[in-house]
């Protein structure tokens, strides 16, 4: 079975520049990186809010809220999934001190 975020991202990409109307997607995109920023800032808020909560079910899908919304915003500034699986797959032979230092550099 194909991963629900790989999915998710393909999807996202083909609706982008499609009709407003029809779909959501497009219409986040359409409002600009500003707008879907904002949208990510809220989505996180309200999953810090349900985390807080104890609420598992409400933590659950206030999580894909904002996983949806940050892959619509990576998408609109160009970067994939692929790219923030590399990234994490760097730290993983990423000591926090060699990071910092690295960073740094
Ligand atoms: N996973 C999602 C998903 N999660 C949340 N949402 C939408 O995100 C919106 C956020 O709700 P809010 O109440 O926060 O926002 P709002 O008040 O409606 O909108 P704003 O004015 O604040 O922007 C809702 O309209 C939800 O329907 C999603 N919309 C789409 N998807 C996926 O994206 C695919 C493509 O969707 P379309 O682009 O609509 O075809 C779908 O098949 C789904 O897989």
């Amino acid at each position: 079975m194909a991963d629900p975020l790989d999915t998710l991202e393909a999807t996202i990409a083909a609706r982008r520049a499609s009709d407003p109307e029809a779909s959501y997607v497009a219409r986040l995109s359409a409002a600009g990186t500003a707008k879907i920023a904002q949208k990510v800032g809220e989505e996180a808020i309200e999953t810090v809010i349900a985390a807080l909560s104890g609420d598992r079910a409400a933590l659950t899908s206030e999580a894909a809220d904002l996983l949806f919304h940050l892959l619509v915003l990576l998408a609109d500034r160009g970067v994939t999934l692929g790219d923030v699986r590399a990234e994490l797959v760097r730290r993983e032979g990423v000591s926090g001190l060699d990071e910092k230092a690295s960073r740094s550099e």
